[in-house]
């Protein structure tokens, strides 16, 4: 199988180095102008737009964010080419949704959300067949993790050497749109339950915790689900959950699959 990411950030770097030398090869990455027109040659080519995707290229995967799955989602769909993407708190755009949607109409393909840093989505996508009444998501991370996010401007996250201070409470949608880089979790657990408007949604800086902590609650006709997951975080990045890039790694293995989930 080949392949094109999007990105050379942490994400991208993991499944780059997880893909060397197995039978899905790597065609491209999309990233940036400047950035492409720095590649010296080693490593996977760099392009910049879809155009340059090589034709050969049969899946691509987005590990770079909300801007670049704007900027290039719509025309890989519509392109007739399936995408895979964790950037999935872009969708509570619903411009970019609606776009994406008759993209992918129009292509004849699909985009994937790959489950990310947290589990428990497919409970979730099943007790939503029947009645789900409560949905609350906690995201809870020390405070390097919450850098360069609006947790800035309501703590002095250097400042926090002990105990946890809750910046965000609110629903998915707007914990979705405010914060790109830290959020994504909140909205892939509302877009698999309650939806973006009716999960409620708790960001929390925790300076003695040692990983990112994801805590889901919901009742419903299923039953109840308490979930907690403390997940590691990259070596390259204190924001992201490693189990962000081993999901957008297995969402690729899937597709060589013959029997999967
Ligand atoms: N669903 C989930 O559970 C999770 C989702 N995520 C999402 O994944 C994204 C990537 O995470 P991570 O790898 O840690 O982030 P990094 O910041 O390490 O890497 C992001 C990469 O994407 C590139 N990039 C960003 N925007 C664009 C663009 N518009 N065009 C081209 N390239 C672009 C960056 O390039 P440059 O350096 O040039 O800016 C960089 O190479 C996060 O921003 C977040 O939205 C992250 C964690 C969990
Ligand atoms: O990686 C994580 O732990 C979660 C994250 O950043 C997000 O939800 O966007």
């Amino acid at each position: 199988m080949n392949i094109a990411l999007i990105g050379n950030g942490a994400i991208a770097k993991y499944i780059v180095n997880a893909l060397t030398g197995t039978r899905i090869r790597i065609t491209a990455l999309l990233v940036r102008p400047e950035r492409a027109a720095a590649w010296d040659g080693t490593g996977p080519r760099l392009i910049s737009t879809t155009a340059e995707l090589p034709e050969d290229t049969q899946l691509v995967v987005d590990c770079a964010g909300h801007s670049a799955l704007r900027a290039f989602g719509p025309a890989i769909l519509s392109g007739g080419r399936d995408l895979i993407t964790v950037s999935i708190g872009a969708l509570a755009d619903a411009m970019l949704l609606a776009e994406l949607t008759a993209a992918g109409q129009a292509g004849g393909a699909r985009l994937h959300l790959a489950s990310g840093a947290i589990g428990g989505l497919d409970v979730l996508r099943a007790a939503r067949a029947g009645q789900l009444r409560h949905v609350h998501y906690t995201g809870r991370k020390p405070p390097k993790g919450w850098a360069g996010s609006p947790a800035e401007k309501v703590l002095d996250l250097p400042a926090l050497k002990s105990g946890s201070a809750v910046h965000f409470e609110g629903t998915a949608r707007q914990a979705a749109l405010a914060y790109p880089k830290n959020a994504n979790v909140a909205a892939a657990v509302a877009l698999a339950g309650l939806g973006l408007d009716d999960t409620r949604v708790t960001l929390i800086a925790d300076a003695d915790a040692t990983g990112n902590t994801h805590q889901i609650e919901a009742q419903g006709d299923f039953g109840e689900l308490s979930l907690t997951l403390t997940g590691h975080t990259l070596p390259d990045t204190p924001r992201t959950s490693a189990l962000a890039a081993m999901s957008v790694l297995c969402a690729i293995q899937d597709r060589r699959a013959t029997i999967h989930f």
